[in-house]
């Protein structure tokens, strides 16, 4: 979703990146560009308004150009984390006491630059860890030292010459300060948004294979199962079939796997017609083994259901294979039936239809 300030995804691409990659590499480069444009405008502000060595504002211009070698090879050349580790000690050692020390010290808007450089830090640089802790130590260390410095050596310090210059400073530099953290906090609550979307359609992905037999796009057993003993509290009125298809091992050993394999898809779709017609649950219980939840309110109806399911089967035609049957057995729950007894019972009728012929219904009388 684009939110009202978002670049062009184009331009978004060109400059921080693709999408795809870890969520640190845009707001990474998404400050590399912002300081490089600031130290532009510092420098410039410098020459035009402040009495300050030319020498500071060229270390500043250069130091922005180098900001935009650093994007350069962190976007285009693959080298993010050596980029980084180069950024963020130029920050330390090079660009805040350069600052503090030009720019009033502690009087100054030194000690801003110092909290974002710390926030990016602990928020940003969570993958280059072994970096991240001492990193974070010397920034919280650092302002102390050079507080310390500034004590000792107050000659140090290049302060303001007039007191408008000074009001003038902090209102540019704590505006600089405010819009570097909202780009860095912006890009990364949009990363971690991104992130997010991801991982849940993997949580989704992923519940859907392990719902779902992969052969015949049914449900599985222990899908099956699950959905069985929550609704066995519930619902009164549970019929089950268990329904196997005779001689599958005929079917394999003579016309191969793959065939078989046919030949489960073919009679699983046309079950699950059915089965959907009437609101039953179908499921693939293992093997050529199906298994499916009845819930009409005779036990009639659902011997009609396994009827009509065993016609439809019979009256199937496969490119490799010959026509293929199938047996069912059906039981209706009992008083105190557990599940397991119900499918229990389910499979004794189903084992009933194979030993008298196959190709048949059986049901368990009720106990
Ligand atoms: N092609 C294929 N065969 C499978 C699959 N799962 C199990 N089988 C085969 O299904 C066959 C089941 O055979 P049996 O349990 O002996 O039963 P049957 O030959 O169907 O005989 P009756 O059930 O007594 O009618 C075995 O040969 C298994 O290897 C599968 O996913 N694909």
């Amino acid at each position: 979703m684009d939110r009202p300030f978002s670049l062009p995804p184009r331009l978004r691409h060109y400059l921080l990146g693709s999408d795809n990659l870890p969520l640190f590499y845009q707001v990474h480069h998404t400050l590399l560009l912002l300081t490089c444009v600031f130290l532009a405008i510092s420098a410039t502000f410098n020459f035009a308004y402040l009495d300050i060595p030319f020498i500071y504002n060229w270390i500043l211009l250069a130091n922005s150009l180098m900001q935009i070698v650093l994007w350069y090879f962190s976007r285009y050349k693959q080298q993010f984390k050596r980029m980084a580790i180069i950024y963020v000690f130029n920050i330390l050692f090079v660009s805040l006491p350069l600052n503090w020390f030009m720019d009033a010290g502690s009087y100054g808007p030194t000690l801003a630059f110092t909290y974002i450089a710390v926030i990016y830090c602990t928020v940003v640089l969570y993958e280059i860890n072994y970096f991240r802790l001492p990193i974070v130590f010397m920034m919280v260390a650092q302002p102390l030292v050079l507080i310390q410095i500034e004590h000792i050596h107050p000659s140090w310090i290049l302060t303001y010459t007039q007191p408008e210059q000074r009001y003038e400073d902090i209102m540019i530099c704590n505006l600089i300060s405010l819009m570097l953290m909202i780009a860095m906090m912006g890009v990364y609550s949009r990363k971690l948004n991104h992130e997010i979307n991801r991982a849940n359609q993997y949580a989704r992905r992923l519940k859907q294979i392990s719902e779902t037999d992969s052969l015949t796009q049914l449900k599985n057993r222990s899908f099956i199962l699950d959905i069985f003993r929550k609704i066995f509290t519930t619902s009164y009125h549970l019929h089950v079939l268990v329904v196997d298809i005779d001689h599958f091992k005929h079917i394999n050993d003579s016309y191969g796997h793959s065939s078989g394999d046919q030949v489960l898809v073919q009679v699983a779709a046309c079950m699950q017609k059915y089965c959907h017609q009437h609101g039953a649950l179908l499921s693939r219980y293992g093997g050529e083994e199906f298994i499916i939840i009845a819930f009409f309110q005779t036990f009639a109806q659902t011997v009609d259901l396994a009827d009509h399911l065993r016609r439809q089967v019979a009256t199937l035609s496969f490119s490799h294979c010959e026509n293929v049957t199938i047996s069912i057995g059906v039981a209706q729950r009992e008083k105190h039936d557990s599940h397991h007894q119900l499918i229990k019972r389910a499979d004794q009728a189903l084992y009933q239809a194979k030993r008298h012929g196959r190709n048949r219904v059986c049901v368990t009388p009720a106990s």
